[in-house]
């Protein structure tokens, strides 16, 4: 029988270091297993990402939210057809009936030209970037990072695949031509008397597959843990990245793996900057529970639903 099925969720109050150079395979599956059954958050390390492209990109995302606002206003996110470039703070709100985002945003997306068949059809966020004239070399850092989380991704998706015991390319035909996000984010620091439930980030899940977010040297993210039922503070370690599930593996798993809720309160003193990565997959796939996780006479919690149209349905939401 699947441990999918037999096994209870280990029991853990943090959230694990998984190396992503184990000496096998199967040992990258159990680890992100362990992980994924349990909070559904985890750090990587050895990842194989440059330190060096890592910090041009801290410093060009800085580089870009310290320009007066008219600059910024110049790449509105508003002018792109493909929700590309600037988003003012307060621009979201990622947790219904809270206050709007104590953040300011940047997004980038794969760089798709005008002939390309999901531009043409205009499909959800295909299009082109748009870039800030006045900060040097952001276009190239940015399109660099960007290559070189799609391939962590994929390589991430790979092990996930292996620890629900399915074949290794189990997830490729979702990770073809993937909709994928890269976001900079720039937190102030958190007011001394917010509005009642201000914050940096409210408390949401991740829409799409996996996120990879990049963390400065300020705390501030925070995880529902469901056993304690309370926010756990998910700190920044040097040469890492945080892990986390989006609501598409949930919809997989029936909750085996869950998109676990997740926010950000920067009383760190400091401004804070991020990036997540978010990898959303191919738009037309659909994502229905996997057989291995159901235990007979259960049913799936979600009805089948494509990328695109949940994709859409979040933006909304969260953009109202
Ligand atoms: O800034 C962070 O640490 C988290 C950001 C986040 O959760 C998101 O953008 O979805
Ligand atoms: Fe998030």
């Amino acid at each position: 029988m699947s441990l999918l099925r037999s096994a209870p969720p280990p029991v853990s109050n943090s959230v694990p270091v998984i190396d992503l150079h184990p000496a096998r395979d199967e040992q990258l599956g159990y680890a992100l297993r362990q992980a994924c059954l349990d909070t559904g958050f985890f750090y990587i390390a050895h990842h194989g990402i440059d330190e060096a492209l890592i910090e041009r990109v801290f410093e060009a995302s800085k580089a870009f939210f310290d320009q007066p606002l008219e600059r910024k206003k110049q790449v509105d996110k508003a002018k792109s057809p493909a929700n590309r470039g600037y988003e003012f703070l307060k621009g979201q709100t990622l947790e219904a009936g809270a206050p709007p985002d104590l953040k300011e945003g940047f997004y980038i997306g794969e760089e798709l030209s005008a002939d390309d068949p999901r531009v043409r059809g205009g499909e959800f966020n295909a299009g082109a970037n748009q870039w800030p004239e006045d900060v040097p070399g952001f276009r190239e850092t940015m399109n660099e990072y960007f290559a070189a989380m799609l391939g962590l991704s994929k390589r991430i998706m790979r092990g996930l695949a292996l620890s629900l015991d399915l074949p290794e390319g189990y997830f490729d035909e979702f990770c073809r031509e993937p909709l994928a996000t890269l976001r900079l984010l720039h937190y102030p620091q958190q007011p001394e008397k917010p509005a009642p439930g201000e914050k940096g980030c409210g408390a949401h899940t991740d829409f799409g597959g996996i996120t990879i977010l990049l963390l400065d040297d300020n705390p501030g993210l925070q995880v529902w843990d469901i056993r304690s039922e309370r926010w756990m503070d998910v700190d920044p370690i040097p040469g890492t990245f945080v892990v986390n599930l989006g609501d598409m593996v949930a919809r997989w798993t029936n909750d085996r793996y869950r998109s676990t809720l997740h926010r950000v309160v920067n009383t760190s003193g400091n401004e804070r900057y991020s990036v997540p990565f978010f990898f959303s997959g191919q738009l037309q796939h659909e994502v229905h529970c996997l057989p291995n996780c159901l235990n007979a006479g259960e049913t799936p919690k979600y009805p089948p639903t494509t990328v695109g149209d949940h994709m859409r349905e979040m933006y909304r939401r969260t953009y109202a």
